[in-house]
């Protein structure tokens, strides 16, 4: 079994692409995550042709329609026999509870909390009262654990809080940026578009059971030395 926590974040174009990428950095990742753009553009084929590089596969699709749609679609990809699927909480309770009664065999249903991309003035503007990305992403978490899902997404500025609440979780930490590469500037390690970040060893150190990685990888200058680097930290 591989307990390397990070999962790459494979946000490509192209299959070939992504495929290059995920074998070359293999050995130094736990497993890899197709989210939106990668399905979108290569369906259960792209997620076939990964799946022989032999790691488990993370399918966050971030679903959130009503339940029965939501549960329809997590029966449509048993077949491509995911480790990790993500839905949002914002979605509401039964929608996560069907959800989870619809995931297959030896897959993990995760909420999707408060988007890495978002802060107090996001919020504010979808009109959360809270305006507090902290009581927010607690708050969700309380009610993905009380639907009965096996864990969350969350930033690791959460986790922490989170983790002391709910000790079996499963808990999925992306918006990670290595502590050395935002010194340097290096390729892949400016902020982007995310708001909420830490460094993988500071999520890993306040209980995030997996770590999301992209662009510090995927954008590297060596993608090979980002991923071995990262890895040391942990
Ligand atoms: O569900 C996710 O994985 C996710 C949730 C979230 O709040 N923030 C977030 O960035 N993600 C995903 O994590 C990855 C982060 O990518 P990088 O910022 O390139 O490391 C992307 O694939 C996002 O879709």
């Amino acid at each position: 079994m591989n307990h390397n926590p990070v999962y790459l974040a494979l946000d490509l174009p192209r299959l070939d692409a992504a495929e290059a990428l995920a074998r070359k950095v293999a050995g130094h990742i736990g497993g890899i995550k197709l989210g939106l753009e990668f399905f979108c553009a290569h369906g259960h084929h792209g997620v076939h042709e990964l799946h022989k590089i032999g790691l488990p596969i993370f399918l966050d699709l971030k679903l959130h329609d009503i339940p029965n749609t939501v549960a329809g679609a997590m029966q449509a990809i048993h077949v491509l026999q995911p480790s990790i699927v993500t839905v949002h909480a914002a979605g509401g309770r039964a929608m996560m509870e069907d959800a989870k009664a619809a995931a297959g065999e030896n897959c993990k249903v995760v909420a999707v909390t408060v988007l890495t991309s978002l802060d107090g003035d996001d919020l504010a503007a979808i009109g959360v009262s809270a305006a507090d990305p902290h009581a927010q992403a607690l708050r969700l978490a309380e009610l993905a654990h009380s639907a009965g899902l096996d864990g969350i997404v969350c930033s690791g500025h959460e986790v922490g809080a989170v983790h002391s609440q709910w000790k079996d979780g499963y808990f999925v930490v992306p918006g990670l940026r290595p502590a050395e590469g935002r010194a340097n500037g290096s390729a892949g390690n400016g902020k982007g578009d995310q708001k909420r970040i830490v460094s993988p060893r500071e999520a890993r150190d306040a209980g995030a059971s997996v770590l999301v990685i992209g662009r510090p990888i995927s954008r590297a200058e060596d993608p090979l030395a980002a991923a071995r680097a990262i890895e040391a930290t942990l």
